[in-house]
């Protein structure tokens, strides 16, 4: 199991970002670990997504670092070979959906009060070409092109809904449920499973590698504008006045 453990809300900074990718990295290199079970240690937050502050303010190199680090996560998350189990404790805004809908199974706690999605267009951005396949290879074109365009948070029961998460369980069952689950997968040969995850996800994984180094030219481009920078800083002024 890993639990995202990074307070208040599990922002996804470079430092965690990096902790994270390395964590993977070792199971991925034990034979013996079969399956991992992604979730958090914060009360009521699976993650609230990439750290703002690490886009606001900073300088190019900072925003090329951070950003090939947010690739990689994804790259790591999205084709590892390991069974892959998000339970969603939490609300899970952005950079925390695409966590979960890189994985190959979301629980969810059925708590009305959490949300999940793509809310990118909310603060002003756009999410990239390969959180918008990702999500369109979970929900389906339709429903994923009006959640991004609106930039939506669903609750829990919207989110089971639209099969953005494939089911939602009591919050003091959602680990147990998450263990049956991945014992259901784990029971499988790894080597069929695996040659049909890559089969499913590997067109999507590809995109990203060959353009790897323009897509983080881009990130730098669009996120050192001045227009976009102060969306950011008001998304984070509002967050702010919103708590007081
Ligand atoms: C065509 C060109 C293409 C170019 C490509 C460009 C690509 C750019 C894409 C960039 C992609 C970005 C994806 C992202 O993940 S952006 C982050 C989106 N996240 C959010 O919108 C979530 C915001 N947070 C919340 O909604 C809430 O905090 C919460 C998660 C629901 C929790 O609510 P709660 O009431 O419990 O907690 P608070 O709101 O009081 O927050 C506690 C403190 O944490 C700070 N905070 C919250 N979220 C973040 C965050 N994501 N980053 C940094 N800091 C965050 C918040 O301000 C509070 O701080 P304070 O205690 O100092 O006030």
């Amino acid at each position: 199991m890993m639990k995202l453990k990074s307070p208040p809300v599990n922002s996804l900074s470079l430092e965690l970002l990096t902790e994270f990718a390395i964590s993977l990295e070792k199971l991925e290199n034990n034979r013996a670990c079969r399956g991992v079970i992604i979730t958090s240690s914060v009360p009521k937050i699976f993650s609230s997504g990439l750290d703002i502050t690490e886009m606001c303010g900073k300088s190019m190199e900072h925003y090329t670092e951070f950003w090939r680090a947010v690739q990689e996560i994804w790259l790591r998350v999205y084709s590892s070979s390991m069974v892959t189990v998000a339970a969603v404790n939490g609300s899970s805004p952005a950079g925390g959906c695409l966590i979960a809908l890189s994985c190959d199974y979301r629980i969810m706690a059925e708590n009305p009060k959490f949300s999940i999605g793509l809310n990118e267009a909310q603060l002003g951005i756009v999410a990239p070409f390969w959180f918008k396949d990702t999500f369109v290879n979970v929900v389906g074109h339709r429903i994923a092109e009006r959640s991004l365009q609106l930039g939506s948070l669903h609750s829990a029961p919207e989110a089971h809904k639209l099969g953005l998460v494939d089911e939602l369980v009591p919050e003091e069952k959602l680990m147990e449920k998450a263990a049956a689950v991945m014992a259901q997968w784990l029971a499988l040969p790894d080597h069929a499973r695996q040659l049909t995850k890559t089969m499913m996800r590997k067109p999507v994984v590809d995109r990203l590698v060959a353009h790897r180094e323009e897509d983080i030219k881009n990130f730098v481009t669009f996120i050192s504008k001045e227009s976009i920078q102060k969306s950011l800083r008001m998304y984070m002024e509002m967050l702010k006045k919103r708590k007081s």
